[in-house]
């Protein structure tokens, strides 16, 4: 196959050709005779995109979503790899755990990693026994699922993750630093009447810092290769770079912010919670000037009974693994971030931080995972056209650029209307 003047992400314009899977060459290529062609018209090619962060909640909660429904909205979003993360029941805390998510995750219809969790009642001599994406995300602190842990098991299960040679993925937040007197009294009712900036008052943005501050101080102790999930605030990201780890930031925390919350309400609770626009403002210079490593979205799908509570009873987290490109996407349209940004931030880097050396990038020996953009279509984000299970998106009325196709190592995963019959694979097994 070979598809025919296509713009990269650098300007070039290019023909592809793609044998079995596998991107052969890149570049001005010659037809061969009875090859297949696909034109891409001078639309942009990306490498197909890879999530780190995401929550496919089976097993065990797949009324919120599966594998089947988060791999096609993903699919539908331009991403063709994710990892997804251990608060599911049972929790991929230990060997049987794991294989238990394995068995499911066979119906995804891109590529997938499986993490491991830490719990007190881990078992890592079975769990460190699997083919792990990562370690993580390992919780600083309670989210879904509740798995927060103290700082002596955070440091032991460093320590077992460096020896493994297995990075470690941390939702860093410091408890101790909440303020449990912002979500005391009256909180103004449930759903979009809710006051959901008082879970942003109540988990404070500088228990981000001093919980980040920790987790690469282990690391550098451990020797455990530490990545920052979910980085929401500027102070987060430079203790993160300072301490030499990773970090990646959400689609949430890029376009949303406090100033959000009166119109989300409960559906705009997530851990960690919306940032004041100032940070918010700050995190996107450290998207557009390279502070930032990676965009991942800490797909957290919940229904719209789930989230239609009071702000305590509400759970927290948002969907997003299927506008994340196409809001990046919308923002370097407007000038915002350069595309070569978009490409590195959502392919390329995770491809080197999570050591996926056939991820990532549109050259000869990469899988042929490509999804193809016409920055001409913008169209407005509907929670009704989107794909996950829960049907809602914070992201309602933004404009954003949807893939024409995406391809799953040469087979078209998704052609702009309807999935293929594709099955991915686990990445590291
Ligand atoms: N981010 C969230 O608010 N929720 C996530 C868990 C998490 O990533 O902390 C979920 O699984 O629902
Ligand atoms: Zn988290
Ligand atoms: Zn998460």
């Amino acid at each position: 196959m070979r598809i025919e003047n296509a713009t990269l992400a650098d300007g070039r314009v290019v023909d592809v050709r793609v044998e079995d899977g596998v991107i052969d060459a890149v570049g001005d290529l010659d037809p061969a005779d009875g090859e297949e062609v696909i034109d891409a018209d001078e639309n942009l090619l990306l490498p197909g995109a890879i999530d780190v962060h995401v929550h496919f909640r089976e097993p065990g909660f797949e009324h919120k979503e599966t594998w089947e429904t988060g791999s096609k909205s993903a699919a539908a979003g331009g991403v063709t790899t994710v990892a997804d993360q251990p608060n599911t029941d049972p929790t991929t805390t230990t060997g049987e755990g794991f294989d238990a998510k394995a068995e499911r995750a066979t119906t995804s219809c891109i590529d997938y990693g499986i993490n491991g969790g830490v719990t007190a009642d881990w078992d890592p001599d079975t769990l460190f026994d699997r083919p792990l994406f990562a370690l993580g995300e390992v919780f600083l602190a309670d989210s879904t699922g509740d798995m927060g842990i103290d700082a002596d098991l955070f440091a032991a299960a460093a320590e077992r993750a460096g020896e493994a040679d297995v990075p470690v993925t941390v939702h860093a937040e410091d408890a101790d630093l909440f303020d449990e007197s912002a979500i005391e009294g009256d909180l103004g009712g449930a759903g979009r009447d809710a006051d959901a900036d008082a879970w942003s008052a109540y988990r404070r943005a500088d228990a981000e810092e001093a919980a980040v501050e920790r987790a690469v101080r282990v690391g550098g102790e451990t020797g455990a290769q530490v990545h920052i999930a979910h980085t929401s605030t500027p102070e987060g990201v430079d203790a993160a770079r300072d301490g030499g780890a990773t970090c990646e930031v959400t689609p949430h925390h890029l376009f949303l912010s406090r100033d959000d919350c009166d119109e989300l309400g409960t559906y705009g609770r997530m851990n960690p919670p919306l940032r004041s626009e100032t940070r918010r403002e700050a995190m996107f210079e450290r998207l557009a000037d390279g502070r930032i490593d990676v965009v991942a979205t800490d797909h957290a799908p919940h229904t719209v009974d789930e989230k239609d509570q009071s702000l305590l009873d509400a759970p927290s987290g948002v969907p997003g693994v299927e506008t994340m490109v196409p809001l990046l996407l919308g923002a370097a349209v407007e000038g915002d971030l350069s595309i070569e940004r978009v490409r590195d931030v959502v392919a390329t880097n995770p491809a080197d931080i999570f050591d996926l050396p056939r991820k990532g990038r549109i050259e000869a020996g990469a899988d042929a995972d490509l999804a193809l953009y016409d920055l001409d279509a913008t169209r407005e984000i509907r929670g009704d056209d989107l794909h996950s299970k829960c049907g809602w998106t914070p992201f309602e009325g933004f404009t954003g650029v949807f893939p024409e196709w995406t391809m799953l190592r040469g087979e078209t995963v998704w052609d702009g209307e309807s999935f293929g019959d594709v099955a991915g694979e686990n990445v590291r097994a």
